[in-house]
């Protein structure tokens, strides 16, 4: 059987940065020359990063990511790459499409270019566009029709793009064309336990196409996504070969014994199932046989470390990208703005993360307290600006009270946070949880303010657990836990009038979260809720504070998906909306 080496480039790509993404690739193809790979491939939309949402339209992208792609190919020859055989994810533009009715603009692909000896030597578009969830892909981009096999040292290989296969046709066309191994860039986000999905559909699509698969994801945060990597090799019994680290960068390389191609002419104008099967042989001489490498499957991280180093993750990306360098924070002694902190402190380090204390005349001892405390285990910097003064300047302006004297005190602090954003060019982090999200438990224009929104899809109940672990983690590693147990045990307050409690608004966070679950995540009308066994005037209670509450949430700081249905792009109901469910 010829051998062939592979490489899965597992890169943090940056959306935009076409010449610093043509680096990465030089980069990690040097790596993978060095270490005899004659085959590597990267994730999808390489060039351009990925999602790059409706930059596809627009004609100067398209054409700099072609430029892009063609002086890469020539790159890798002129630096001694030549030899490597590189798919390399990229934009591209249907051949002999013109602008028509219905058709994209200038006809975006979302393709990958195959380099080797300083050209591009075969190009494939995705054939299905990913459109559910967070994908929106049919909007920017002209499906492909052609599936590729190209041969690499005697071995058939075959493409297909992340979204590919989810579907039969790709994985079932490379069976038809005999390839050996199935080659798939991704960019696909992370979700809490996508990852055993992930390792199960390769292992049935490499059974079913008799093939062995090689998938390769992105890993980094882009805006209100995080991509966790979790690259893998199964063989064509579906048997796991290789698996990389998740959310971190990394050149895995996995040596595999592959059937040797049956002679096929190169164009014959094969089909399959709609699909144009073209093959390209690049070389046919095999690899003179060496010593396989074996390779161990990394280390899984358990379910709350992997949501904990997504949030972190999805924020120091967020930071990085956008030119930031340290982040501020309202930090009340509470749990949301203590993770919060826990989780900015992870990301970017103490001396990058600005918290400020901002009692009223309401705020308990225990919300200075505390404060002081994470600030003390953490090393962040707190600082204490009070704000009964300028509520007192208010009063003898405006005469409000109840809620609106509530929410204006949540107001004054979002002008100091502001204000000190705009002076030292922090990133001011909102400190919302998901429970709070669903149900509009914030002020708008005030707790809600800020640039980026860490813990926005993480649910209360999940803020607790995932406070837990990591002063556990913390334990484990015999470090200080940065989380003072008295934000975690207390009960949640806004503080916003004398003794009030998250009660007294809402119901308790273990009863909440469970309907949300239900008519969030799982998209369940009342009536369905109800069966599954919850009170109905609970569930009616809950259901109107979700739906009263989409202006709020349209309004509210992106931050990092870590479930099935985020309030974001994977939830997306009108605003005005006379739709109530009636029970
Ligand atoms: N459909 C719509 N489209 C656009 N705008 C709409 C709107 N409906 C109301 N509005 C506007 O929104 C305003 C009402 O929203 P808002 O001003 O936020 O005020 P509101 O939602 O009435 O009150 C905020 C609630 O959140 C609680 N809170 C505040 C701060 C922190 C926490 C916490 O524990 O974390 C909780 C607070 O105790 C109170 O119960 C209206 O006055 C109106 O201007
Ligand atoms: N005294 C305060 N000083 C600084 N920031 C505050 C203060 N009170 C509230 N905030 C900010 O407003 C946000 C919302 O306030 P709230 O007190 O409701 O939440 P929390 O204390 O973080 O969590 P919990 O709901 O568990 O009390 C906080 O996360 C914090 O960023
Ligand atoms: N980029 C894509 O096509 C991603 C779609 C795919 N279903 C995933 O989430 O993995």
């Amino acid at each position: 059987m010829p051998q062939l080496r592979l490489a899965l480039a597992q890169v943090d790509t940056h959306v935009g940065n076409l010449d610093a993404n043509a680096d990465l690739v030089v980069a990690q193809c040097r790596v993978a020359a060095e270490q005899g790979v004659q085959l590597i491939v990267f994730p999808e939309m390489t060039l351009t990063g990925y999602p790059i949402e409706d930059l596809a339209m627009r004609a100067s992208v398209i054409e700099a990511s072609r430029t892009c792609a063609e002086r890469l190919a020539a790159r890798l020859a002129d630096e001694g790459l030549g030899e490597l055989v590189a798919v390399v994810g990229f934009l591209d533009r249907a051949p002999g499409v013109e602008d028509g009715f219905g058709i994209p603009k200038n006809a975006p692909q979302n393709a990958v270019a195959v380099m080797h000896g300083g050209r591009i030597v075969a190009r494939q578009a995705k054939i299905h566009l990913w459109n559910y969830g967070v994908g929106d892909e049919m909007r920017n981009f002209v499906p492909g029709d052609t599936i590729n096999v190209v041969q690499v040292h005697g071995v058939d290989v075959a493409l297909a793009i992340c979204e590919d296969l989810w579907r039969d046709g790709p994985s079932a066309a490379a069976k038809a064309a005999d390839a050996a191994l199935l080659v798939v860039p991704n960019g696909s986000p992370y979700e809490a336990n996508k990852d055993d999905v992930r390792l199960d559909l390769c292992a049935t699509r490499a059974v079913a196409g008799e093939c062995a698969l090689a998938y390769v994801n992105l890993v980094g945060g882009q805006d209100e996504l995080v991509f966790d990597g979790d690259s893998l090799v199964v063989d064509a019994n579906g048997a796991l070969q290789a698996r990389s680290q998740q959310f971190v960068e990394e050149l895995l390389v996995v040596d595999l014994d592959l059937p040797a191609a049956t002679p096929t002419m190169p164009g014959t104008g094969e089909r399959f199932g709609g699909l144009a099967i073209k093959r390209t042989v690049i070389s046919t001489e095999p690899v003179p046989s060496y010593e396989p490498r074996t390779t161990t499957p990394g280390d899984r991280l358990d379910d709350l470390e992997e949501i904990y180093t997504a949030l972190v993750t999805g924020l120091r990306d967020y930071v990085r990208k956008n030119g930031f360098s340290s982040v501020l924070m309202g930090l009340s002694g509470g749990i949301d703005s203590t993770l919060t902190a826990a989780i900015a402190v992870d990301a970017l380090g103490a001396d990058k993360v600005f918290g400020v204390s901002n009692p009223s005349e309401w705020s308990t001892e225990h919300s200075r307290t505390d404060a002081a405390e994470l600030a003390r285990r953490t090393g962040l910097t707190l600082d204490t600006v009070a704000i009964a003064g300028i509520k007192d300047a208010y009063d003898d302006a405006i005469k409000v009270d109840g809620v609106a004297e509530e929410n204006l005190q949540a107001r004054i602090r979002a002008v100091i946070w502001m204000a000190l954003s705009n002076q030292h060019g922090h990133l001011v982090l909102a400190c919302g949880n998901k429970s709070e999200l669903a149900t509009g438990y914030s002020t708008i224009y005030g707790d809600a303010v800020g640039g980026y929104a860490p813990i926005k899809d993480v649910p209360k109940t999940l803020v607790w657990e995932l406070s837990r672990w990591r002063n556990a983690a913390a334990e484990r590693r015999g470090e200080t836990p940065p989380i003072p147990e008295n934000a975690i045990n207390k009960p949640p307050s806004a503080e916003l009038r004398p003794g009030q409690l998250d009660t007294d608004s809402l119901p308790p966070y273990e009863e909440l979260d469970a309907v949300l679950d239900a008519y969030v995540e799982r998209d369940l009308g009342s009536a369905a809720v109800i069966a599954e066994g919850f009170d109905a005037e609970l569930v009616e209670r809950i259901v109107t504070l979700v739906d009263r509450a989409e202006y709020k949430r349209r309004q509210y700081p992106p931050g990092p998906k870590i479930s099935k249905r985020n309030f974001g792009r994977d939830r997306r109901v009108p605003m005005t909306n006379a739709w109530r469910e009636h029970l």
